[in-house]
């Protein structure tokens, strides 16, 4: 029986609160919004999903999971194996994305060696204030509330930081009053060592993003990054490719300085999804520079960001992402 059947199965009150229902090899996963339902119903809906569906054909194991009134925040992290393959540019460009898109998203910038989302997201210089004890986060011009390593410290005051201390301070930004934002984007610090595993540990996110260049080394870092991820049992969303391709602004001809198709098929060699890829343009560096995301406006440069962004957001549609 296919989905669509067995949603056809189930009473319309329930029916009428599925998120979203998955089939596979026997085992059905049904995400269902639980909004305003007290505690007794919630169970019986639960109970009703698995009596129903369990006599199904086919169907050995029925999983329900209810989404809780207050939305669950999701946590994703942006990692990438080595520094200064844009790693907090596609960050800031998602985020910018996600917002316009209507999502309640955040931003934390976990990047003690380099924090860059204060000049990206054009919040430099500002003080997030606290309450009982208690971060609030800075709001962007965009909109976007977020907190950064760099509102905290002086620059180049955290890099001597050790994993346990680096962990302390990320905590703070991840526990800070996040209000009603649903979708907290992490720009982790470049690399794979003590640091990063530290911040995993201390919140583990729901899905990361790996980014790298075309570059064979590039590669071999960005390997690194899903090993880190897989060991702390963190599902990778997919890789993207950054700067692959440049196209001259004098006569238009796309050329490929570092390759062209490495990370997508790496990407394949190792069973993870292909994201995308974004050019090397100079219109994103400018934009970056000026703090203006170019994903916030509507010139083509944001283009591939957006489309990376569009599958986020279904990958946190689906039960994985959802938490299921
Ligand atoms: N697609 C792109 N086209 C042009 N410039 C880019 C692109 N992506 C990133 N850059 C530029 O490359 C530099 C490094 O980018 P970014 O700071 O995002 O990298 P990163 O991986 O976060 O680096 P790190 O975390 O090591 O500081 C920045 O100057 C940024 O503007």
């Amino acid at each position: 029986m296919d989905e669509q059947g067995l949603l056809t199965r189930l009473p319309a009150s329930i029916a009428g609160r599925v998120q979203s229902i998955r089939q596979a090899e026997g085992t059905v996963t049904l995400v269902i919004d639980a909004t305003g339902l007290d505690a007794a119903t919630r169970e019986a809906f639960q109970t009703a999903c698995r009596d129903i569906l369990g006599e199904a054909e086919g169907v050995e194991t029925v999983r329900v999971a209810m989404m809780a009134d207050k939305a669950r925040r999701r946590i994703i992290a942006i990692g990438s194996g080595k520094g200064g393959v844009g790693k907090s540019t596609l960050t800031a460009n998602l985020a910018a994305a996600l917002h316009k898109m209507g999502r309640k998203v955040g931003l934390v910038d976990a990047d003690i060696y380099g924090p860059s989302q204060p000049m990206l997201m054009s919040t430099g210089g500002a003080k997030p204030q606290a309450k009982d004890e208690q971060l609030l986060p800075v709001i962007s011009p965009l909109g976007i509330p977020m907190l950064s390593m760099g509102h905290l410290v002086e620059p180049g005051k955290a890099l001597a930081w050790r994993g346990p201390m680096a962990g302390n301070a990320f905590g703070q930004l991840v526990d800070a009053d996040w209000g009603d934002t649903e979708i907290l984007l992490l720009d982790l610090p470049p690399g794979t060592g003590d640091v990063q595993l530290s911040m995993l540990q201390k919140h583990k996110p729901d899905g990361a993003i790996i980014v790298s260049t075309p570059q064979d080394l590039a590669l071999i870092d960005a390997q690194r990054a899903a090993n880190l991820f897989d060991s702390g049992k963190v599902p990778i969303i997919g890789l993207v490719e950054n700067m692959a391709g440049y196209a001259c602004p004098h006569c238009g001809e796309v050329s490929d300085p570092f390759g062209r198709g490495g990370v997508e098929a790496a990407a394949e060699g190792t069973g993870i999804p292909f994201l995308g890829r974004i050019p090397l343009a100079l219109a994103i560096r400018a934009a970056s520079d000026a703090g203006e995301p170019p994903a916030a406006g509507d010139a083509p440069e944001g283009e591939a960001f957006t489309a990376i962004a569009r599958q986020l957001a279904e990958w946190l549609d689906t039960p994985q992402g959802a938490g299921a």
